[in-house]
């Protein structure tokens, strides 16, 4: 029995975007499907039973920081990520390859693994494909994916050329060590900002074969419209029948246009990261709740938005919470943002149902004045 089986259910006539079922051994994802960032075992100030009433159907958890901490055979002893952290539906582990160059101090690549200090307590580490693997089949999360390199932006042709060699390389070696038959493997895509390199990486990843494929190496940096190109650039070549997966997006404006462009998985700490610095999506554009026009607005961050924080505070509780520096202020804005990006989904899984995705693209930007 294959770990995952993802069914094509209707492509919309005016665009990439599509409609698909990702059946997983926790259960079944609606795609397109934005994924929770959960860092360290839990997606911060929500609680799993508030994480399911705001609509996230699969949430991530990082290879990285679970491996220092608290150690990932700590949790596999205990039963493995879902029981630790009592979240029973979809996971998806990152490798830890992004940390590892974003994080990880005093690193050394070479062509076994890299070398690196903990960001933490400064401890002597080694992850290589293999380790990395060893790492995510002991958390268990439904899909692991590739230890791969993503390289830094802006980066010399030539380095990128040899980088995509270097992750095809780890990819089989990520292929052959892993053994859970209940979970996933998604091999990533490289390639950076370069067309030809993109399409190189992804026949080399596609060559291998996976259960479903990511681009990484975006949204580091680069220029929107080069993100939104490279989406473009590398929509057609994964495989279509294949759950496709881009890393690291992204703002809402990013989501509508990776849907366009034929891709069905997202993750981003966005809706969590901005809440906790006062930063709320609407669907007007964001807010910044500590503003002092705010001061005595009874309105609700978002009169079109129906969560449990939109029906229930005002703008001026929320920036009393915020200024106060109150824990609840991290709560409820977490929890109003998650549930804009995941009703915004849901949003664009209905449109696209209806065959309708062009003209919601549109009144997405109206709606924004742009
Ligand atoms: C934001 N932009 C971005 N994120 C990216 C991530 C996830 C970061 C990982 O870090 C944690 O969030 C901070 C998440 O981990 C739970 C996420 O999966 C990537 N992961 C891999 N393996 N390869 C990439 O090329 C890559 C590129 C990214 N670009
Ligand atoms: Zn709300």
């Amino acid at each position: 029995m294959a770990a995952i089986s993802f069914e094509l259910i209707k492509k919309d006539p005016g665009s990439l975007a599509r409609l698909g079922s990702l059946t997983t051994t926790h259960g079944s994802i609606q795609t397109p499907i934005f994924m929770p960032v959960g860092t360290q075992a839990t997606v911060k100030a929500m609680t799993p039973e508030e994480l399911v009433e705001v609509g996230s159907q699969i949430i991530l958890a990082n290879t990285y920081h679970l491996y220092l901490r608290p150690g990932h055979e700590l949790i596999g002893r205990l039963g493995g990520l879902h029981r630790f952290m009592h979240w029973d539906r979809p996971m998806l582990t990152d490798s830890g390859g992004f940390q590892v160059f974003s994080l990880g101090e005093l690193r050394k690549i070479s062509e076994e693994g890299v070398n690196f200090r903990s960001h933490i307590d400064g401890s002597r580490h080694f992850i290589s494909p293999e380790v990395s693997i060893a790492i995510q089949e002991a958390l268990g999360a439904d899909i692991a994916m590739c230890f791969d390199e993503c390289p830094p932006y802006p980066a010399e042709y030539s380095y990128v050329q040899k980088s995509l060699e270097l992750t095809t390389r780890w990819a089989l070696r990520c292929k052959k060590a892993h053994q859970r038959p209940d979970q996933a493997l998604f091999g990533i895509v490289q390639g950076g900002m370069h067309p030809e390199l993109r399409r190189e990486s992804a026949r080399q990843i596609t060559d291998i074969g996976f259960d479903g494929y990511a681009l990484g190496g975006l949204s580091v940096g680069e220029e929107k419209e080069v993100m939104h190109r490279m989406m473009h650039e590398c929509s057609d070549i994964l495989p279509e029948n294949s759950p496709r997966y881009i890393m690291g997006i992204g703002a809402p404006e990013d989501l509508v246009e990776a849907v366009n462009a034929g891709f069905d998985m997202f993750d981003c700490v966005m809706p969590t990261r901005n809440a906790r610095n006062g930063a709320l999506f609407t669907s007007f554009g964001r807010i910044n709740i500590k503003a002092a026009v705010y001061a005595e607005d009874q309105s609700p961050i978002d009169p079109a938005c129906s969560c449990y924080v939109c029906r229930n505070y005002s703008r001026a509780y929320l920036r009393h919470l915020y200024r106060s520096q109150e824990i609840l202020a991290s709560r409820l804005n977490s929890w109003h943002n998650l549930h804009y990006f995941l009703d915004l989904m849901a949003q664009i899984r209905a449109a696209i149902g209806r065959g309708e995705f062009a003209s919601f693209r549109n009144d997405f930007y109206a709606a924004r004045g742009s």
